[in-house]
């Protein structure tokens, strides 16, 4: 344990404060079986159509048409590729169901309460999802616990680079003017935990019981955010 105080949490969604059931048997079908509908209504629009040309470029492929462009989507879905201009879309499409009331964000609630203690001992909180930036704060504001967006004093998305990648850890670091040293980064995947220890923040692995984590990753291991309290003693800023 380091003797400096923590003074921001970073964390990821999917597998750390809310179920990757939600996100895989919730919000990816409810994006995927609504993409042709949605492209059809909105394909004009100037952020939709940026989204549909991304994606044709990423897939190297600039000739695909509408329907080919959202069969590419679907098929991304469907291999949870954490592509931008899908995430962007999908964002755009839970917009719907989370103002309609069909969606509601699932936070666990250990995150929710820890999140808001933490917030008011005065440690500072950033979101960092493949969810787009819009995803993130359709998902915190639309909680049983209400909207937890207030909590948290900046929002990343892939925009800012790969989670797997040091050099956006290192550029988040920099928004939020702290060292990275000072920073604790929480989630489920040690890829991201490894890239985030590389730029110098701390890690926490979150262990929800969805996934195995894999064997000698040598982060500290959380199964709920209760326990991350107890195990970074300094999380007081
Ligand atoms: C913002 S809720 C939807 C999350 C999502 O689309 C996703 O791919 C989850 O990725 P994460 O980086 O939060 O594990
Ligand atoms: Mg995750």
């Amino acid at each position: 344990m380091s003797s400096h105080p923590i003074r921001a949490v970073l964390t990821d969604i999917e597998g750390t404060t809310s179920s990757i059931a939600f996100v895989k048997d919730v919000l990816f079908p409810f994006a995927r079986t609504r993409l042709a509908g949605y492209v059809a209504e909105h394909g004009d629009e100037p952020a939709v159509a940026a989204a549909l040309a991304d994606a044709r470029r990423l897939a190297g492929d600039e000739t695909l048409d509408r329907d080919g462009t959202v069969a590419l989507l679907q098929s991304w879905i469907d291999a949870d590729r954490k592509a931008t201009p899908l995430k962007t879309l999908q964002g755009l499409i839970w917009e719907d169901g989370y103002r309609s009331g069909s969606l509601k964000g699932d936070i666990y609630p250990d995150a929710a309460e820890f999140l808001a203690r933490w917030r008011n001992e005065g440690v500072a909180l950033y979101v960092y999802s493949s969810g787009s930036v819009l995803a993130q704060k359709l998902i915190f504001g639309h909680t049983e616990f209400g909207d937890l967006t207030v909590l948290f004093s900046g929002f990343f998305d892939t925009t800012v680079g790969p989670k797997t990648d040091h050099a956006s850890y290192a550029a988040i670091a920099e928004v939020a003017d702290l060292p990275p040293f000072r920073m604790l980064f929480l989630s489920d995947n040690t890829a991201e935990l490894d890239a985030a220890r590389e730029a110098g923040f701390r890690t926490i692995a979150l262990d929800r019981g969805e996934v195995v984590l894999p064997e000698g990753h040598g982060h500290p291991v959380a199964t709920n955010f209760s326990q991350i309290d107890a195990l970074e003693g300094t999380l007081k800023a």
